[in-house]
Formats: structure tokens, C-alpha cells, sequence
């Protein structure tokens, strides 16, 4: 074994007679940053445990740098993690805390080693604060620094902003982001936050039930993804039904007859579900080949876009993302037409 970064190979664990994971596999490079996802209750906290050692699956081979990690101590594995509820010592100032695992170090490299990591999260002018007299945000930096002061061969971190609201969230990931591009550690990071994951992971693992879904970049399981999950978890998909008519062609299950610019790879008569991104379908007034004839319900201003939900002939109810134009928009209970982008649709089978 000579490979670099984090290896996680077909690891199965149960808690009493509960399987919880099913033959887990991903990679994490050297230096990079690998997010789990997934629904709550999939498991991603229980693969972080067994990279850490706090639990011994019942199968697999978890490996770092090499080095089979599967009976080698907590304490020995040489990992920073960094939690939700992120316990720093409150009688201790924040230098204090983060020279914590340091002791072994002698007192002039440990101040070094404090001051660099003090720089690193930006907290030089808090080195002597108590934690309890910093900001959520502030005390969450004093971990990620404490967690990275030990030099550890790969950072873990579950939900580590979870407790935070949304703009310091935001402001933690860039921070994060910046940091790794400082000291490029190997990390996974568990959230359930899809916007968190793909704003600070080169690669996304999306779990399921205890099994791996997909692994690949945010864009590769945006845009190509493995199954009618993926789709709907990771951003928003308009699911509708359809049945297969020929090599290349569908009727929506609201009547409309779709031509697809590609082969699909289900036999006429099949049962399947077509998926559409919002921005992937096109507001017109008037009826263009492929377009799906929908009832206009409302719409809502984000930014510079309008979302429109709308309802089609079957009753399927869809959102369409279009750009604010100034034009005259539809009235409740307008018909109108909507014209799914063909490359984009995707097609997947029914679910059983
Ligand atoms: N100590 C335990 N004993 C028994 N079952 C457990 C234990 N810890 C977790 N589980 C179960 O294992 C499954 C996976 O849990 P896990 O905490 O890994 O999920 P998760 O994806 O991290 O969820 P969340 O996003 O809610 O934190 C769940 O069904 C959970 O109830």
C-alpha cells in the first residue's frame, strides 16, 4: 500500500444487530477536502468515527498515507478533529487551549507553534481571551486551530459549523477554504449543508441508507448525476413521470411527446421518471415543440431570478428558475408553456 491521503475500503459496520454501513468505499487525496453528505441517520458520523478509531467496523480496510489504520489507537492515529460542540476549556485562555497537545514541545517551538496558528485563524487579539468571551464563530476558529496545531496527518470534522447561523457559516467556509490553501491538509468533513459541502470540497461522497450514492466533484454530481437520490438531494430536480416510447422519445405522463437529442437506454413501454433543474426550464407564452403545458401558480423574486411554481396537466406540480426581465409576468391560473433544455433532462427508472 503506497498510496497517499485517506483510503476507505468496503467498510461495513453495525450498532447491535443494526447495519448502518454497507461497503463503504471512498478516497480522500493528500491535501484535499472530501465532504460526506447525506440524509440524517446515513451514517456519515459513524464513517468519521471509524476513521477516528472511536468504534472498530466489522469490515474493511481504513488506511492513511499507506498505513492500515484498523488497529492502530485513537491517540495514535495522529488525526485533528473538530466537532459540533466544539468543548474548549473554558478555564483556559485561547492560546492555552490551542497549545493543549503540545506539551511534548519545547516551551519557545510551542509559543511558535501557537503563534502560527493563531495567525493561520485570525485570532492573534484574542490570544488571552477566555473562550466564553468569544463569538460562536470565534470559538469554533480556536478549535479548528487547537485541532490543527498537533500537525495532524488528516483533519475530521463533523458538522463543525452546525451550531452557527448562516452568515458566520459562510464566513467559516471561506476561512476554511483559505486555510487549506495555506496548509492543504486531507480532510473530511461530515454535513448535511449541500451548500457547505460544495463551497468547501474539491469531492462530494453522497450517502444513502448506510451506502455510498455517488463520489465525485460538486459540478459532476450536479450535473451528471447517478440516480433519482442524487438528483433530488443535491439541489432542487422536477421530478415527472413518463413512459418510454422509442429509442429516443418519451410522453410525459401530462401528455406532451419529448423528443431526447441522445439514446435512452430503457425499452419502449418503460416506466421511468425524467428530471428537470429549474434553470433547466424555460418560460414561454406561446407552445414550442418539446414545451410542457402548465398552469401558472406563482412566482418568487430571489435576487435577480424569478422562481415560478406552476402545475402541469397530470397535477405534477414543477419550479421553474427564470431571469427577472421586466416583462409582464403570468396571473395565477395563466396557462403557460414550459420548455425543458433537452441535454439537461435526465432519465432514471421508476421507482419500484
Ligand atoms: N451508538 C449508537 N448505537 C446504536 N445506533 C446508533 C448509534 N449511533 C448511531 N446509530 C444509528 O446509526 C445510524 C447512522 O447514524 P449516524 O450518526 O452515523 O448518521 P448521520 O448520517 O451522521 O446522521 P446525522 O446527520 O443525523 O448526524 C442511524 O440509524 C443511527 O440511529
Amino acid at each position: 500500500m503506497s498510496q497517499t491521503g485517506l483510503q476507505i475500503k468496503d467498510v461495513d459496520h453495525s450498532y447491535d444487530d443494526k447495519q448502518v454501513l454497507h461497503n463503504v468505499s471512498f478516497d480522500v487525496p493528500d491535501g484535499k477536502v472530501v465532504a460526506l453528505l447525506g440524509p440524517s441517520g446515513c451514517g456519515k458520523s459513524t464513517i468519521l468515527r471509524a476513521i477516528a478509531g472511536l468504534i472498530t467496523p466489522n469490515k474493511g480496510l481504513i488506511a492513511l498515507n499507506g498505513h492500515d489504520l484498523t488497529r492502530v489507537p485513537v491517540r495514535n492515529r495522529g488525526l485533528g478533529m473538530v466537532f459540533q460542540n466544539f468543548a474548549l476549556f473554558s478555564h483556559m485562555t485561547v492560546a492555552e487551549n490551542i497549545a493543549y497537545g503540545l506539551a511534548h514541545l519545547p516551551k519557545s517551538e510551542r509559543k511558535a507553534r501557537v503563534q502560527r496558528m493563531l495567525e493561520l485563524v485570525r485570532l492573534l487579539p484574542f490570544a488571552n481571551r477566555f473562550p466564553p468571551s468569544l463569538s460562536g464563530g470565534q470559538q469554533q476558529r480556536v478549535a479548528v486551530a487547537r485541532a490543527l496545531a498537533t500537525d495532524p496527518a488528516a483533519l475530521l470534522m463533523d458538522e463543525p459549523f452546525g451550531a452557527l447561523d448562516r452568515a458566520l457559516r459562510s464566513e467559516l467556509q471561506a476561512e476554511l477554504v483559505r486555510m487549506q490553501n495555506n496548509v492543504g491538509i486531507t480532510t473530511v468533513m461530515v454535513t448535511h449543508d449541500q451548500e457547505e459541502a460544495q463551497a468547501v470540497a474539491e469531492q462530494l461522497v453522497v450517502m444513502n441508507e448506510g451506502r455510498v450514492e455517488q463520489v465525485g466533484s460538486p459540478e459532476d454530481i450536479y450535473d451528471r448525476p447517478s440516480s433519482l437520490f442524487v438528483n433530488g438531494f443535491i439541489g432542487h430536480a422536477n421530478q415527472m413521470a413518463a413512459r418510454v416510447t422509442g429509442p429516443a422519445s418519451l410522453t410525459m405522463s401530462c401528455g406532451t411527446e419529448i423528443g431526447i437529442n441522445r439514446k435512452i437506454n430503457y425499452l419502449p413501454g418503460s416506466e421511468v421518471i425524467v428530471t428537470s433543474r429549474p434553470e433547466n426550464l424555460n418560460l414561454s407564452p406561446v407552445h414550442r415543440p418539446n414545451a410542457l403545458a402548465a398552469r401558472f401558480d406563482r412566482a418568487v423574486v430571489m435576487g435577480q431570478h424569478l422562481t415560478i411554481d406552476a402545475t402541469l396537466k397530470d397535477g405534477t406540480a414543477v419550479k421553474a428558475q427564470v431571469l427577472r426581465d421586466g416583462g409582464a409576468r403570468p396571473s395565477k391560473g395563466d396557462n403557460i408553456w414550459l420548455s425543458p433544455e433537452i441535454s439537461k433532462l435526465h432519465v432514471f427508472p421508476k421507482a419500484s
